[in-house]
Formats: C-alpha cells, sequence, structure tokens
C-alpha cells in the first residue's frame, strides 16, 4: 500500500467528518455518518500499518481487553475520582503489584485513557471516567462481564466449534450443565446475573439509545406480552417517556428471573407483570406465554438460539397470538440485523453470542425466513437510529 492510498483513504475521510459534522445532531444522517466515519478511520489505520502490523494489532488487543478488565475490577478510576493517585497510592489501594500496574497504566495510557501528571502519577479523563462506578453513562458492569464471561466464553470457542452443539464455549469455560440462562439464575451466581443486568443496560444505553423514540411504542395495543423480558430493562426505558406511561406489560421468562423481576418493579411505577414460563416448551400451554393479547414482543432473545431453537420459540408465540385472531395481534421482533455495512460492535457481540450460547446475530432475510418457517408473515421493518430493528409480523390471513 502506497502513501498515495493513505492519502486517498485520508481525502476520503475528512470528506466524511465534514459530512457529519454539517449533518443535523440527532439526525437519522449524523448516525449513519458516524459509522461511516468510524470504517472509513480503520480503513486509514489499515492503509497506513499495512496488513503485518494491522494483524499483529488486532491479535494483540485481547492483551488491551485485559488492561481495561485489570483496571475497571480494581476500581483504579474510582480511587483516582477527582484528583489524582500516583502509582504507590494504586498499588496499596487496589493490592495489586506496582509492576504489574506500571505496565497495565502504560498500555492504558497509550489507548487514550488516564493522564499523566508526572511520572507515575494518573488522573481521570474523559475516556477513564466511563470506568468509574458513579458516572451517569458507566461501562463498569458491561466492561466486567465482557471481558468475563465473555472473554471466557469465546476462548473455548474453538472446542465448541468442533462439539457440533453439544457444548457452547460457556459450558466449556465454566463448567456448568444447562443454559447459560440457568447458570446465570442460580443463587451462586447472583453476582454475575446482577452484573449481566447492568451490563445489558449500560450496551443499550451506549448502542441502542435511541430505541425508546424512534419507534411508536405507545400505539401498541396493550397489553404486552414481552417473551424473555429479563427483568424489563425495555419497560423501564420505555416507561421513563410520559406518552407511554399508559403502556402495560407482561413479561414471560424463567422463574429465578421473575423472582428478580418482581423485586425490581416492586419500586417502580408503571404496570409489568410477571409470568414465569418456559418459551423453548413443546408447545404454547406448557409454555406459560400468555395467550390472545393484541401484542407481542420479543427482545434480543432470538439471537441466543440456533434456528430450531428460534422456530420453536415463534411457534409457541404464534400460537399464543392465535388465540386472538380476531384482533389482529402483531408480533415484534427487536433485534440486531447483520449487514454489509455492520459495525464492528455488531460484528465482535455476533462473537460473544456464538461464544456464550451458541446463538447468531442474523440478517434480515435470515430472520424473515424463520418467522415465515414459524407460520408468521413480515409486515413491516423499522431501522432506527440503533443497532437494533424492529420486525414487525402477523398472522397471515386466512385463505
Ligand atoms: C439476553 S436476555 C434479554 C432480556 C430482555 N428481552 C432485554 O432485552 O432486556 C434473554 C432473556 O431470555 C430469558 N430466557 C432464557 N431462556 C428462557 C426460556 N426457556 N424461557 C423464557 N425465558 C428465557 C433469559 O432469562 C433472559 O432474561
Amino acid at each position: 500500500m502506497s502513501a498515495q492510498d493513505a492519502v486517498a483513504v485520508a481525502e476520503r475521510l475528512l470528506a466524511l467528518v465534514k459530512d457529519l459534522a454539517a449533518a443535523p445532531a440527532q439526525s437519522k444522517d449524523a448516525y449513519t455518518g458516524a459509522l461511516d466515519v468510524q470504517r472509513t478511520c480503520d480503513e486509514l489505520l489499515r492503509t497506513v500499518v499495512g496488513p503485518l502490523e494491522y494483524t499483529v494489532l488486532i491479535g494483540e488487543s485481547c492483551q488491551e481487553s485485559a488492561a481495561l478488565h485489570f483496571v475497571t475490577q480494581l476500581g483504579v478510576a474510582d480511587i483516582i475520582g477527582e484528583g489524582t493517585a500516583s502509582l504507590a497510592d494504586l498499588s496499596e489501594r487496589t493490592g495489586a503489584d506496582a509492576r504489574f500496574l506500571g505496565v497495565v497504566m502504560s498500555c492504558m495510557l497509550g489507548r487514550g485513557y488516564f493522564v499523566q501528571e508526572s511520572p507515575n502519577v494518573y488522573k481521570n479523563n474523559a475516556l477513564s471516567e466511563v470506568l468509574r462506578e458513579a458516572h451517569p453513562s458507566s461501562l463498569k458492569g458491561a466492561i466486567g462481564f465482557v471481558c468475563d464471561e465473555g472473554y471466557n466464553a469465546a476462548s473455548k470457542l474453538q472446542e465448541a466449534a468442533k462439539s457440533h452443539g453439544q457444548a457452547s464455549g460457556s459450558k466449556l469455560a465454566f463448567g456448568f450443565q444447562g443454559t447459560v440462562f440457568d447458570w446465570m439464575a442460580a443463587p451462586e451466581h447472583a453476582w454475575r446475573n446482577e452484573r449481566l443486568g447492568r451490563a445489558m443496560k449500560q450496551l443499550h444505553m451506549m448502542a441502542n439509545a435511541n430505541v425508546p423514540a424512534d419507534f411508536e411504542w405507545n400505539k401498541l395495543r396493550g397489553p404486552v406480552v414481552d417473551c424473555g423480558g429479563g427483568i424489563g430493562a425495555l419497560e423501564m426505558a420505555l416507561l421513563k417517556d410520559e406518552k407511554n406511561r399508559g403502556l402495560e406489560f407482561t413479561i414471560v421468562d424463567i422463574p429465578k428471573t421473575v423472582e428478580n423481576g418482581k423485586k425490581v418493579w416492586a419500586n417502580l411505577p408503571g404496570t409489568v407483570n410477571f409470568v414465569a414460563g418456559d418459551f423453548l416448551a413443546p408447545d404454547v400451554d406448557a409454555s406459560g406465554i400468555p395467550k390472545g393479547s393484541p401484542t407481542y414482543l420479543i427482545r434480543h432473545v432470538l439471537h441466543d438460539w440456533t434456528d430450531s431453537e428460534v422456530v420453536r420459540i415463534l411457534t409457541n408465540v404464534r400460537d399464543a397470538m392465535a388465540a386472538a385472531a380476531d384482533q389482529a395481534p402483531t408480533l415484534l421482533v427487536c433485534e440486531m440485523l447483520l449487514r454489509e455495512d455492520s459495525s464492528r460492535f455488531v460484528r465482535t457481540t455476533s462473537m460473544q453470542l456464538l461464544a456464550l450460547n451458541n446463538g447468531i446475530t442474523r440478517t434480515q432475510d435470515a430472520m424473515i425466513a424463520l418467522l415465515e418457517q414459524a407460520g408468521l408473515e413480515v409486515k413491516h421493518v423499522h431501522h432506527m437510529r440503533a443497532v437494533d430493528s424492529i420486525i414487525e409480523a402477523v398472522l397471515p390471513a386466512r385463505s
């Protein structure tokens, strides 16, 4: 690759950055423009450093991830707080060897985190601030989950691939039986489950913050049955908005999650009911999914399962919808869809889904094909200023 190639990419990048600066804030153009800039920045880096260095950088990015995990878990940014801390202070407060801390902090400084005020004395900056527990956009839980469950599960991906569905990366890494959801819901892993909840909320804030605004949730007919709705993170985001306050939700999830969800909602406003069930049950009656509701919702669930499991889940939902066929019930599937221009985040998240439960981020066509296999008809796909899209499906008209 020549210097001329790099100049051409840099000129393209400059034009994209200028377009982005001119786009109205919060507009669809600003959203897609930022993705174009991100992709082109990466292209520029590849062009400048060349294939050898670029490949080694990707290979060694697991060390950067380890450094990020190290400082986040030890609470380095929390200890530094609004002031400064020396390597010796950090070592004393965290119990970690100063030599280890020095190497890790140097790696983090190289990626733009923290500022070195004087030799071995650090203060926070905008990047390290988001590692603080109390920061309004804290990513502490997300980094803990991604770099622990996610990373350990991914380290077993080859073994999982060779087991042809018998095992998953997370099962091999953590040695549990049953599903990753049951494992995380067990009382001895309450701290993991709690961290997962925080992680999901934090990741959504980063990638899907516009979902409440970019879809007309207030037009839905309730009660909305949210299958695999967890503790109701989406409901929390939606009910913050005055115009959605009239919506009623029923969340179906595994018993332990329902127990946790009820505790969470005991002190929150809004009509959110919980039902314990199993969306993978052999039929709708055994699944516990309430029948006859005008609206069903499945968010971030289908990407956790194989095609045959997805068809099982969707068939149960379709059968629940069929009990109110005269009301023309609607199913909303809110998921990330893989596209040719999907961002780095969508692709790395897809790796994580695969490692955790043999899940997969599907293309729009693949999702539509599974919905059709389950006897549903896709009416519309809503794209938003978010990594998620919403696929709207209905029961097919009777012939
Ligand atoms: C990735 S989480 C998504 C949670 C929620 N929809 C959201 O977007 O915040 C997947 C959810 O599926 C639930 N789940 C897993 N297996 C289930 C099953 N067999 N029946 C019902 N829910 C299940 C999990 O407990 C978890 O809450």
